[in-house]
């Protein structure tokens, strides 16, 4: 009845050279050792991502909402969480996000797949604004709780190249009562190339005003 859900962040055998060594440049970070010889939590922390919240947020949501008339329709319902819901490996978005809590960054590592084109040879413009959302919003959601986007500018620099691995790095910039306002980059895996930049704003909410 139970299968352990599964984590997409981790790598599988469609990452290619570039993304498995961003992977290790950052995982290997999330664990530091101590004078001892022990280890002990490092800088990063990664991020797990899997395809369906409510599925991993039952409980949270019996407490919310007792009736259980919509907690049913939830759970029946066949929703998945967009980036994560194209079944074959590789094809459309690979990515991880990793988290530092100190230097209030979040990065996310991705390599975009066939099915992301938008100009020949190039990723959609949708596609990479679905990404920076999505490591801005995590980011946000770590630093302010549930939140939801209000508002999120763009600048397009230079196109992606269809299959290459690129670093999107999020960073705040200030907090404002329930806002959140957070700065994207996407560069080239090697540092390089500026493709995109971004800014976005983040409002925390609250789950239950959302699901009502
Ligand atoms: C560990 C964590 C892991 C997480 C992993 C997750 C990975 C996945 C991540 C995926 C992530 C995907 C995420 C997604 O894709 S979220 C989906 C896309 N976003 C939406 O659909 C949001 C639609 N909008 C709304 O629901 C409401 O407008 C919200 C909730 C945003 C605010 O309505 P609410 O009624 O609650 O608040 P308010 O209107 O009193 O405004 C409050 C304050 O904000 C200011 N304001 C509002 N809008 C704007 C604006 N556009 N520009 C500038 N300012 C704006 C406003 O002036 C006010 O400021 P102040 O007067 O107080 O100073």
């Amino acid at each position: 009845f139970f299968s352990k859900p599964r984590d997409f962040s981790l790598p599988n055998s469609s990452w290619g050279p570039e993304m498995m060594r961003l992977y290790e440049h950052y995982n290997s970070q999330c664990e530091a050792e101590t004078e001892g010889g022990g280890k002990q939590k490092g800088p990063w922390r990664r991020i797990p991502s899997y395809n369906r919240s409510l599925k991993r947020k039952t409980s949270f949501f019996c407490v919310c909402f007792s009736g259980g008339v919509y907690l049913s329709k939830l759970i029946q319902s066949k929703a998945r969480l967009f980036t994560r819901s194209i079944k074959e490996a590789g094809a459309a978005f690979e990515y991880v996000l990793f988290d530092n809590s100190d230097a209030q960054k979040c990065v996310g590592i991705l390599q975009a797949g066939h099915l992301l084109e938008g100009p020949p040879g190039f990723v959609h413009g949708g596609a990479i604004a679905t990404m920076i959302d999505t490591v801005t919003g995590a980011h946000a959601a770590v630093l302010s709780g549930p939140v939801m986007t209000a508002n999120l500018n763009i600048n397009y620099r230079s196109p992606i190249p269809l299959g290459s691995t690129v670093l999107l790095e999020s960073s705040l910039d200030k907090t404002e009562g329930r806002k959140t306002f957070v700065s994207c980059q996407v560069t080239s895996s090697d540092g390089a190339t500026l493709h995109t930049e971004a800014t976005a704003l983040f409002v925390s909410i609250s789950v239950r005003k959302i699901l009502d």
